[in-house]
């Protein structure tokens, strides 16, 4: 049968910092250690530090016995939900937004062109006329 894991963010265990209401996060799970402050042989100020963190290498570098291993599963109220890794925005570009800001304003401009050629044509055509 599946077990429901209760799911907290590291946001909602950093509220409870307090001596009265203490979470902290060790390897992935969340510890409610509120009733166990004062009876933590490393003192209450060592969970109040950690709060709204990840605590495990603080917990791993105490050296803590298996006994104490075995405790802390009685505080445990659930695992942290870990985000995924946020997937950088893609950029959606078009070919034509690619190409030089030169290259199309010729290709709109591409009228121009034959434009001129016809324009200055006309011009010489008249000029020529008026000589004759
Ligand atoms: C639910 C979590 C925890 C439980 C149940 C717990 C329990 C214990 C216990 C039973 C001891 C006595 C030594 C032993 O048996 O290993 C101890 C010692 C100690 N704990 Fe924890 N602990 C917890 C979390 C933490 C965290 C998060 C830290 C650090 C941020 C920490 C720091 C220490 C230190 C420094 C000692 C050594 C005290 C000394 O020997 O002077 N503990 N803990």
């Amino acid at each position: 049968m599946p077990t429901l894991t209760k799911l907290y963010s590291m946001e909602e265990a950093s509220q409870h910092n307090t001596t009265d209401d203490c979470w902290v996060v060790i390897d992935g799970k969340v510890y409610d250690v509120s009733s166990y402050l004062d009876e933590h042989p490393g003192g209450d100020d060592v969970f109040l530090r950690t709060t709204g963190k990840d605590a495990t290498d603080e917990f791993e570098d105490a050296g803590h016995s298996k006994s104490a291993r075995e405790l802390m599963e009685k505080f445990c109220i659930g695992e942290l939900d870990e985000l995924p890794p946020a997937i950088p925005e893609l950029e959606i570009v078009s070919k034509k937004q690619g190409l030089p800001q030169k290259v199309l304003n010729f290709t709109k401009q591409y009228w121009v062109i034959p434009v001129g050629v016809v324009g200055v044509s006309a011009i010489l055509g008249f000029l020529y006329l008026k000589k004759k």
